[in-house]
């Protein structure tokens, strides 16, 4: 969703594991030569969603090499979900629609935020999505209610647990 701390939480998450960050908003913007607001406004949801989807492909293709921050509504396709969950481990950090409008009621930058009733939109996107991250996340975590630094050993103690990866195939 937006607001849910991504960005913040994978800056954090990534000093911590040593692991290099990534953040397809940006990678999306530097390509689009300007704001995602911008690119929405005259381009339209769906040309930003195939540039989205472009962005996501790049970026996995390295593997869990690196923390990557993704926009809130990259698991709207199919294709994003299965990608990022075969290529990495997804978390989701859930927030509740209060709480992002609590943070977000003065954004500017997120289009789908520009509305006359922000907290309508935003319960209405967390009812479409919550099943979608459920469905491409390894793991949950709330984030509610925790500061970063507890939020990022919580995601730490998850990691940990996590099975390893399977070996690769042995080569033919
Ligand atoms: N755990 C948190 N508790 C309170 N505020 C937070 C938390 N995580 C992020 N924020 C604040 O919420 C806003 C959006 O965070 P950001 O990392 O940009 O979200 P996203 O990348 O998911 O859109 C920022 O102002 C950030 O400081
Ligand atoms: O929720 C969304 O559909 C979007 C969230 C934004 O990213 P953040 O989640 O970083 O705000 C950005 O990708 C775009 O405005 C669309």
């Amino acid at each position: 969703m937006p607001g849910s701390g991504k960005s913040t939480i994978a800056r954090a998450l990534s000093r911590r594991l040593q692991l290099a960050l990534a953040d397809s908003d940006q990678a999306i913007e530097q390509r689009l030569g300007c704001t995602i607001r911008s690119y929405f406004d005259s381009h339209g949801e769906a040309a930003f969603r195939d540039v989205e989807e472009a962005v996501i492909d790049e970026l996995t293709r390295g593997g869990a090499s690196q923390v990557l921050a993704t926009g809130g509504g990259a698991v709207l396709r199919p294709i994003n979900r299965q990608r990022l969950r075969e290529r990495g481990t997804v978390i989701y950090l859930r927030s509740s629609p209060e709480q992002l409008f609590k943070r977000l009621r003065h954004d500017t930058k997120r289009p789908l935020l520009q509305v006359a009733d922000p907290l309508k939109r935003l319960r209405a996107l967390y009812d479409e999505r919550d099943p979608l991250y459920r469905e491409c996340a390894h793991f949950v975590v709330d984030t509610h209610g925790s500061s970063l630094p507890m939020l990022v050993n919580r995601i730490m103690m998850q990691l940990d647990l996590m099975p390893p990866p399977a070996p690769p195939p042995p080569a033919p």
